[in-house]
């Protein structure tokens, strides 16, 4: 990594954020690795970009290259406003997740469209603060294009034994203790179908940054509601590890397709633009708007104050 350019002098619009057990994408050659330094710090990890058939991909792993960082500790919002600085418009999300349901078995993948919030107000959640104010329409949380993509893609290794639930409702919660049972079995009781710890706020400031965003979670365990033994790291980890091959082969065809269309609206998330910047720039009159505050909002959206 340390030999890498730390420069890449064409945008890159596609972008994978690897979770627990996927903090290296593997297979693909990189050529640069990135560390912008965003108004928000520095990114999780260095922004590896590598080619994929001449397509540049971007990777960031969301825990640290040594999954040093607690769910609490990642920091959202500058690896999502560095990940927009180098030009990325969709991003799939990698998820480790427990099951909140007997049919989605460890080993399975989901891919949600609903979120429920159950992070404690301690994690920075938002750009749009401090002298900037702005509110985004978040009801349908995901990318319903992307989420067709994996579908499809995931169709096609049904032989590999890849088993993919459309749709679903994923709990986030703080952690990094597990839940207890009877948490768990609330959250069954309100729909819930996986849970994890990473999907908020990352997806809510991938909004906010206008940007399409999947998750794809798989399961590892039964979390605590089931007979089954109850979710600890080693389990999650067993599992991971199990299916590691048909995840990374899920993610490559995802990053196949959405290469081929590299430039399409889908992907340039055509479909999010001006949403956020919609929301800020009639929401707080100019007398009230902080300087620092906007020189933020710049960075996600250069020229934004300009007209
Ligand atoms: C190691 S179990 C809990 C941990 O796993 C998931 O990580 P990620 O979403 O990054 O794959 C979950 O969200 C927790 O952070
Ligand atoms: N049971 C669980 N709860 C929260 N996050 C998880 N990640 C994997 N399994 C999990």
């Amino acid at each position: 990594m340390a030999s890498l350019p730390d420069h890449f002098d064409r945008p890159v619009h596609i972008a994978v954020i690897g979770g627990t057990g996927l903090a290296k994408i593997e297979g693909y050659t990189p050529v640069a690795a990135l560390n912008p330094t965003t108004p928000w710090g520095n990114p999780s990890s260095p922004i590896t970009i590598a080619l994929h058939n001449g397509i540049p991909i971007a990777f960031l792993a969301r825990h640290g290259l040594h999954h040093q960082l607690a769910p609490h500790e990642v920091p959202a919002r500058a690896n999502i406003a560095a990940l927009r600085s180098i030009g990325v418009r969709t991003i799939i999300a990698f998820s480790a997740v427990g099951s909140l349901r007997e049919e989605i078995k460890p080993m399975d993948f989901v891919v949600p469209d609903q979120i429920i919030d159950r992070t404690k107000g301690i994690r920075p959640f938002t750009f749009f603060e401090g002298g900037v104010v702005g509110h985004v329409g978040f009801a349908d949380p995901f990318d319903a294009g992307l989420a067709g993509v994996v579908q499809k893609c995931a169709d096609a290794m049904k032989g590999d034994g890849v088993v993919l639930h459309q749709g679903g409702t994923i709990i986030c919660m703080e952690g990094p203790a597990f839940s207890t049972r009877a948490e768990s079995h609330m959250y069954r009781s309100w729909g819930g179908s996986v849970i994890n710890m990473s999907a908020l706020p990352e997806s809510k400031l991938a909004r906010e940054a206008e940007l399409a965003y999947q998750m794809i979670c798989m399961a590892t365990d039964y979390d605590c509601w089931h007979t089954t033994e109850d979710v600890d790291v080693a389990m999650v980890m067993k599992y991971m590890d199990a299916n590691s091959k048909n995840a990374k082969h899920l993610v490559g065809a995802v990053l196949d397709e959405l290469c081929k269309q590299e430039n399409s609206d889908m992907v340039l998330a055509k479909h999010w633009e001006g949403s956020a910047q919609g929301a800020v720039k009639f929401m707080t009159k100019p007398e009230g708007r902080n300087p620092e505050a906007m020189k933020r909002v710049e960075y996600l959206f250069p020229g934004f104050w300009d007209n």
